[in-house]
C-alpha cells in the first residue's frame, strides 16, 4: 500500500465501502483490462478538464487559507502542476483525438461534475485549511492508489498513457508532499492528538462524501 501519511490513511479507513466502490470502481477496472469504450474516456476526459479549472480554484483557494509559508509553497505548488502538467496532458490527448482546445473549454458540465467541484469550493470557503483539505485529498490520493494498481495489474496497454501518469514518480511525489501537507496542517491547527479532537468526524465525514462524488463522476464517465 502507498504511503502517504497518517491522517489520510486514517480518514481512507474510516471511508470504507466508499473507497473500495471509488477505487475499483467498474471505469476502472475498464482501464485496467482496456474494455473501457474509447467514447467514455474521450467523455471522461473532456468533463475532466472541466473538472481540473474548478480544482485548480480549489487549490488555489489553499493558498489563501494557509498560514504558513511551507503551507503557502505546497498549496501553490500543485496550483502549478494542476495548470501546467495536468491540464496540458488532456489537451494533448484531446488534440490527438481531433477535439480542440476551444472545444474542450466549451464542454457543457454535467451535474455530477458540477456538483463535485462546488462541493469542495463550499468547503473551503465556509471552512479553514482543514476542512478544504480533507475535501481535496481524496482525488488526490485515489489516482495515487489506483495508478499504482493498475500499472501492476493492467491487462491491456490501451489506456497505459494515464496509468503511467498518476503511477509515475512525480505524480507519487505530489500525493507524498499533499499527504504531509495534510498531516503538518491537523497538527498545527489541532495537536499531534488530532484524531481525538471533536473536528475529526466531521472532516472524516468531509473526506467520504468527496469520495463518494468521485464514485459518481466514474459513473458519469460511464454514460456518455
Ligand atoms: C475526477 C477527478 N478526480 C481526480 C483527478 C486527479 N487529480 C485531480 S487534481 C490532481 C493534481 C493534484 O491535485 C489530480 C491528480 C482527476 N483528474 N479527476
Amino acid at each position: 500500500m502507498n504511503d502517504y501519511g497518517k491522517a489520510f490513511a486514517l480518514m481512507r479507513d474510516a471511508a470504507q465501502g466508499s473507497w473500495r466502490d471509488y477505487s475499483r470502481h467498474a471505469f476502472v477496472e475498464g482501464m485496467k483490462d482496456g474494455t473501457l469504450p474509447h467514447e467514455a474516456f474521450l467523455h471522461y476526459l473532456r468533463q475532466d478538464y472541466v473538472f481540473l479549472i474548478h480544482f485548480s480554484r480549489a487549490w488555489a483557494l489553499a493558498v489563501v487559507k494557509s498560514e504558513t509559508h511551507e503551507e503557502m509553497l505546497a498549496a501553490s505548488r500543485t496550483v502549478n502542476g494542476l495548470i501546467s502538467e495536468e491540464m496540458k496532458l488532456h489537451i494533448g490527448i484531446c488534440e490527438a483525438e481531433g477535439i480542440s482546445q476551444d472545444q474542450l473549454f466549451a464542454t457543457p458540465e454535467r451535474a455530477e461534475n458540477l456538483a463535485y467541484t462546488r462541493y469542495v469550493l463550499e468547503a473551503g470557503y465556509s471552512g479553514d485549511l482543514l476542512d478544504l483539505l480533507a475535501a481535496l485529498v481524496p482525488c488526490v490520493m485515489g489516482y495515487g492508489e489506483i495508478g499504482t494498481r493498475l500499472a501492476s495489474q493492467a491487462t491491456s496497454e490501451t489506456y497505459q498513457d494515464w496509468i503511467n501518469t498518476y503511477a509515475g514518480e512525480d505524480y507519487q511525489g505530489a500525493c507524498k508532499a499533499v499527504g504531509e501537507l495534510l498531516d503538518s496542517a491537523l497538527t498545527r491547527r489541532i495537536g499531534a492528538d488530532f484524531q481525538a479532537s471533536p473536528r475529526w468526524y466531521r472532516l472524516c465525514r468531509t473526506f467520504r462524501t468527496a469520495t463518494e462524488l468521485e464514485v459518481n463522476f466514474w459513473q458519469m464517465g460511464l454514460t456518455p
